[in-house]
């Protein structure tokens, strides 16, 4: 299969990544039909942290950064390096050193589907990084792969330009096709999530405005006045 490196990419607008910026992972998840969400042991290394950008891949061979080097040449500001490898890995992909090069070109953040280490440095650097696990090993600079080409991180396509967003709930994608319906699918869930949210404040019961007492009593949960009551009926 030949080995790849696509240098310019098309990416989504500024003024919607602007606008999915007062969205979360959960949010559009859900509005997308619960879809496009990542493998939840990809975790933050840094909590209370929201980015969201365009997607740039790196495919890796385990065990070997090259392609990671090559990525950051492509990587514009704004970026979101999605880190794959070919063969499962859990070497220390990434460190400070990259870091500090992704840092200089504005990079945002990096989701990677296998290891990183110099957690310390990195997590001082304020830079956040969504990770399957943390390792020392290293890692050889050999084998060619792929940037820019479509993968699949966290159990979920990712093609080059997609939008992701990573927050404390995880790592949602959403396809280059699907950005300004997702984003119109979103806002309406917050509008609903905003109404419910009043109701719960003046004290109005889920069980009520959800109508499941009818759903409790078709699963026959029967309700007892108190711990008496219960225990007479056994
Ligand atoms: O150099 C590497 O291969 C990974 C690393 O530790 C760094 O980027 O600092
Ligand atoms: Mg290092």
């Amino acid at each position: 299969m030949e080995k790849y490196i696509v240098k310019n990419i098309k990416r989504p607008e500024l003024k919607i990544l602007d606008e999915y910026m007062d969205l979360s992972v959960s949010t559009i998840y859900e509005a997308q039909g619960k879809s496009g969400i990542m493998d939840p042991q990809l975790q933050p290394i840094i909590s209370n942290t929201k980015i969201c950008g365009p997607a740039v891949t790196a495919v890796c061979y385990a065990g070997d950064n090259l392609m990671i080097h090559a990525a950051i040449e492509v990587c514009k500001p704004g970026d979101i390096l999605v880190i794959t490898t070919v063969g499962e890995c859990i070497a220390g992909m990434i460190g400070e050193l990259i870091v500090t090069a992704l840092q200089k070109r504005g990079v945002q953040g990096v989701i990677i589907d296998s290891a990183i280490r110099d957690v310390a440095e990195i997590r001082e650097m304020g830079f956040p990084i969504w990770t399957r696990a943390i390792h020392s090993q290293g890692t050889t600079k050999t084998k060619g792969g792929w940037v820019n080409a479509p993968t699949v991180c966290g159990g979920v396509n990712v093609c080059p330009g997609d939008l992701v967003m990573a927050d404390d709930d995880g790592v949602v994608v959403v396809q280059k096709g699907d950005i300004h319906a997702s984003l119109e699918l979103s806002k309406k869930r917050i509008l609903k999530e905003t109404t419910t949210k009043e109701k719960i404040l003046r004290g109005e019961l889920s069980l009520d405005f959800y109508n499941l007492r009818p759903t409790l009593a078709n699963e026959q949960v029967v309700y007892y006045e108190n711990e008496d009551e219960l225990e007479k009926s056994c």
